[in-house]
């Protein structure tokens, strides 16, 4: 029976989290959580990738409390952004993240070089402002010596597990958020990357989920008391939450966190005009599944109104604070690029119902019943846009991440779609990237029996609509 430690970092928070296998069934201890934040570094919103860093490790330390030996360790985060160290690998630029406006109009200059088109079938990635490919190219235009000098791009996992141990490679789930990996050769796409002039030669080789990366840097061994193999999980931490979807036939899954993250799995990327029309992506998954989903917002924008408000409520009193607000209806489009990143999101929200002649939110339930209706009129969308692409109804969703434990949301999705919700596992991600390292030390046989594990292992609940509740 061998411990494991899979460490799963959010945009909002992050966890350490101790896995093992008791009689097939999956056991899972917190030892360590933290907040995650942008802070604002040289003129830029940043990850606090050093503190981070600490973090982690202070979550590896504890195991010595705990009495217990893992043998191996994993570690995800968001996808997107990344570092580049120069010839000392040191690093050359901060961890940057998607959400800094350096990449406003790149994506626009990026396509006077290479069509949407042509960029879409050989990636098959949606078209997001903040995808690598673009703040690659603004660091191109705007520090073009820091991509003359760069000799590493790691994505913020890769580089996580870099400073553990001193091996450099790029994982595939999350290489192909860059938008310049070619998702039929799987490989990073030279042509593209040449033709943007953003230094191939930086570009690590391209390790895959079970992949076994290397051992703790010996001055690490002596720092924590024990050694720890890196098996790399799907460090995307989306691919990671929907390896444990416990059931994915007849299923859209909601990774709901910061961003909904509203799909279903492929065996092979989808990259029709309908779906570049409807900005779809395929991300890649472990064992070459593809991801065919939409980011939605998400409830980055309740995280936000919770920091506007100074933390005076819990995410559970928000949503007992909307429940009572039942004759407020204003809908703002949630996908707008104004809620990527408002200097105030209350006050943002209630420009957008001003201007859209709407009742405007005064109050925390009012807000929050706002963000809650509004994201589920996306969902529905989503919902629909797939099931005209895949010409077919899907009969269940299921809602995973931090984003399930919302009973109000759950059970507006079952009310408007009139589908099965599930809820859970709530944290999906770290289960997912548990299982991959368990599959590689050969405790699970594969991503089938991983699922039938995690189905007896964790909490799921069920939604069905109320007629007497009706819609919106
Ligand atoms: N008790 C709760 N009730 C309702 N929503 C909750 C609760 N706990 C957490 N959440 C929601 O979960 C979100 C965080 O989900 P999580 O998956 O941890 O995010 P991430 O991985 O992006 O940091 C919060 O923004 C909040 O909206
Ligand atoms: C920017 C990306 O679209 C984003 O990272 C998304 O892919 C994702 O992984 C979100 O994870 P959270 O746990 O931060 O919601
Ligand atoms: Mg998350």
């Amino acid at each position: 029976m061998e411990y494991c430690l899979a460490v799963d970092i959010g945009a909002s928070s992050g966890r350490v989290m101790l896995g093992n296998l008791e009689d097939r069934k999956m056991k899972l201890k917190e030892i360590h959580r933290f907040a995650n934040n942008l802070i604002e570094k040289n003129g830029h919103f940043c990850w606090d990738i050093t503190r981070l860093f600490n973090e982690i490790k202070t979550g590896i330390k504890k195991c010595n409390q705990l009495g217990v030996k893992p043998v191996s360790i994993g570690i995800d985060t968001w996808a997107v952004d990344f570092v580049l160290l120069d010839e000392h690998d040191e690093l050359l630029t901060d961890a940057v993240s998607y959400r800094d406006p350096r990449t406003d109009g790149m994506m626009e200059e990026v396509e006077k070089i290479i069509m949407k088109e042509r960029l879409y079938l050989e990636t098959g990635i949606q078209f997001q402002k903040f995808n690598t490919i673009y703040q690659l190219y603004a660091i191109k235009k705007q520090q073009p010596e820091v991509l003359k000098k760069a000799k590493t791009f790691l994505m913020l996992p890769d580089y996580l597990h870099f400073l553990l141990t001193g091996k450099k490679a790029n994982e595939y789930t999350n290489a192909t958020s860059t938008q310049l990996l070619n998702a039929f050769t799987k490989k990073w796409d030279k042509e593209i990357i040449n033709q943007l002039d953003l230094n191939i030669d930086m570009f690590q080789e391209i390790k895959m989920p079970k992949d076994k990366l290397g051992h703790l840097k010996p001055e690490l061994v002596e720092e924590f008391g024990f050694d720890l193999e890196v098996i790399l999980p799907a460090t995307h931490d989306t691919a990671s939450a929907v390896l444990a979807v416990p059931e994915l036939d007849e299923t859209i899954y909601i990774s709901s966190g910061t961003w909904s993250l509203i799909g279903v799995e492929n065996d092979f990327p989808i990259c029709v005009t309908k779906a570049l029309d409807y900005n779809f992506t395929n991300e890649g998954g472990m064992d070459y599944q593809f991801r065919f989903l939409k980011n939605i917002m998400g409830l980055w924008m309740i995280q936000e109104v919770h920091r506007n408000y100074e933390q005076k409520y819990s995410f559970a009193e928000l949503v007992d604070l909307s429940r009572g607000t039942s004759n407020f209806s204003s809908i703002v489009n949630v996908d707008d690029q104004r809620f990527l990143k408002p200097e105030n999101m209350i006050e943002e929200i209630q420009n957008y119902c001003r201007e859209t002649n709407q009742q405007v939110p005064e109050t925390p339930g009012e807000v929050a019943k706002c963000i809650f209706d509004s994201l589920v009129i996306s969902y529905v969308q989503a919902i629909g846009e797939i099931e005209e692409i895949y010409e077919r109804e899907f009969s269940t969703i299921n809602v995973i991440g931090g984003g399930s434990q919302n009973e109000l949301l759950n059970q507006l999705i079952a009310d408007v779609t009139k589908k099965e919700v599930y809820a859970g596992p709530i944290e999906a991600t770290a289960i997912g990237n548990l299982v991959v390292q368990l599959i590689a030390l050969g405790e699970i046989q594969g991503i089938h029996e991983a699922r039938s594990i995690i189905k007896q292992s964790f909490e799921v609940k069920k939604y069905v609509h109320h007629n007497e509740r009706g819609g919106l």
